[in-house]
């Protein structure tokens, strides 16, 4: 398991780290990403699909649950089950469809527990007294290389 931490002082930050992140992505696995309302996880997700060159708008699925994306690398499906009230539920949206057909990068993955897979990379978003801390793990051998990708703090 490879781990890092970074500061991130701005919404622009938080975005560039999504690029860097997209650079390196596989076409498929899991993306879990925590942390408290506002943490930026949707800043982040922007700046992941923008890196990928999607133009428009993003938005955190959070009533419809999934907002898929078709982008040159390969399909991104962007989840938010922070609505959704039973790990089950995640059988009839087509779990097993979307990871057949690409990344997921799911924002509230613990309201999946026991149904969603476990992560490739785990992006934990907290709030610190400038800006945000990211703190990232890898479990995978395709997400490995995180600390070549980006200065670590400590
Ligand atoms: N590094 C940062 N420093 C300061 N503000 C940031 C940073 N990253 C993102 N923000 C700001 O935090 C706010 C919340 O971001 P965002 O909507 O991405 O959070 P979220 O974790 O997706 O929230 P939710 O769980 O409610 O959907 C936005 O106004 C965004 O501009």
């Amino acid at each position: 398991m490879t781990a890092t931490a970074l500061h991130l002082p701005d919404e622009a930050a938080t975005e560039s780290l999504g690029a860097a992140l997209q650079a390196k992505r596989p076409r498929h696995g899991c993306v879990h990403l925590t942390g408290d309302l506002g943490a930026g996880k949707t800043t982040l997700v922007r700046g992941f699909l923008r890196g990928a060159g999607h133009e428009g708008a993003v938005r955190s699925p959070t009533y419809t649950l999934i907002e898929p994306y078709e982008l040159s690398g390969g399909a991104v499906f962007h989840l938010d089950l922070y609505r959704l009230s039973d790990p089950e539920e995640l059988e009839f949206i087509g779990l097993r469809e979307l990871l057949d057909a690409g990344l997921l990068l799911v924002e509230w993955p613990e309201r999946g527990e026991g149904v969603l897979p476990a992560p490739g990379l785990h992006v934990h978003l907290a709030l610190s007294d400038s800006g945000r801390m990211a703190h990232l793990e890898a479990f995978s051998g395709e997400w490995s290389d995180l600390r070549r990708m980006l200065d670590p703090v400590d």
